[in-house]
């Protein structure tokens, strides 16, 4: 019995054979970081959801272990914003710095282990899990907000930006992870750069990118989101596309925009529509959406073609769970 997901041909066809044979819908995780901070992490730190990685890594395992029971079949991991920069600022050297990058991976492929093993034990048939080794943008790695407007100001240009991410990339791209999860991404530029560094490099490891929106038409940047979708539609590796950290209640019109430039998969995994505020680096409560309402809005997107749908901050192992009830 094939259980561990992890597929030896890692072509552009993973993600169609993927969803399929997860029944025509695969769901993604929930949101980590937050639910770290659920969990009793402290992650007032620039290195946010990084830190647990040398400091608490059982959290991180049992976080990714909740959302695998809660029916996720892919595990986004810890990497979002761990950065060989970030680390080393903080007194890790080159070497310890790309280890804990690996460990990401290695945590998130540990849980799978043992999730399936469980499974197995009890002799259920565990679901299939793919695990996608998370880059964060360079404005994540920045910690001023700017994931959440995209404005690097004039001096970063392309080349700076392929410059900040392509250490981590190749590293990731060689970690053993199904495939590497580009997430919130906010400009075009940003976009653009990972599209280079995904064919300059012939990297065979496959990738999705994830936009994210503050007004259901632009990304947060107020670039045009059709030409960054069409930036990604272009790259043979990338094997879907979508959004994610976006209130629930902009993507329906963003799907609407998506599905006429796109063949790929499309994936949608939103937050639970909190404000982020970068002063005081917290999520400010407002009306949020309940886990109920998100789900009154998952089947809706599967039928305008999202066929990869999950969580992104504040949302928990219950939304994951209502979600995966909600298909089967
Ligand atoms: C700001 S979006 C964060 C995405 C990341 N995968 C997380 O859930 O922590
Ligand atoms: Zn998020």
């Amino acid at each position: 019995m094939e259980i561990q997901g992890c597929r030896e041909d890692r072509t552009s066809s993973l993600m169609v054979d993927f969803v399929k044979d997860c029944g025509g819908i695969a769901i993604i995780d929930g949101g980590l970081a937050t639910e770290l901070e659920a969990n009793g992490a402290d992650l007032n730190d620039p290195l946010w959801s990084a830190k647990c990685l040398f400091n608490s890594p059982h959290l991180i395992q049992k976080v990714h272990l909740d959302y695998l029971e809660a029916g996720a079949n892919i595990l986004i991991t810890s990497s979002y914003q761990a950065t060989i920069q970030g680390f080393e600022s903080r007194g890790f050297s080159k070497d310890q710095s790309e280890g804990l990058l690996r460990k990401s991976v290695e945590v998130a492929c540990e849980a799978r282990r043992i999730f399936q093993e469980k499974h197995v034990k009890a002799s259920k048939t565990p679901h299939q899990v793919l695990i996608a080794a998370s880059i964060g943008s360079y404005g994540a790695y920045l910690a001023d907000g700017s994931e959440y407007s995209g404005d690097y100001g004039e001096a970063i240009d392309l080349e700076a930006l392929k410059d900040f991410h392509r250490e981590r990339f190749l590293i990731l791209a060689d970690s053993g992870a199904d495939l590497i999860a580009f997430e919130t991404i906010p400009n075009k530029l940003e976009c653009q750069a990972y599209a280079e560094l995904l064919k300059e490099n012939d990297i065979k490891i496959p990738a999705w990118f994830a936009f994210n929106s503050k007004d259901g038409v632009h990304v947060v940047s107020g670039d045009s989101f059709v030409e960054c979708i069409s930036i990604a539609e272009s790259c043979k590796q990338v094997v879907a596309v979508g959004i994610n950290c976006t209130p629930p209640r902009f993507i329906h019109g963003l799907l609407m925009t998506i599905r006429k430039v796109t063949t790929k998969p499309i994936l949608i995994y939103p937050n639970s529509d909190e404000t982020y505020d970068p002063d005081v680096k917290e999520w400010v409560e407002s009306t949020g959406v309940s886990d109920d309402d998100f789900v009154s809005y998952v089947t809706k997107w599967h039928e305008a073609g999202a066929s990869l749908i999950g969580g992104c901050c504040r949302t928990t192992p219950n939304t994951i769970r209502a979600i995966y009830k909600a298909f089967n």
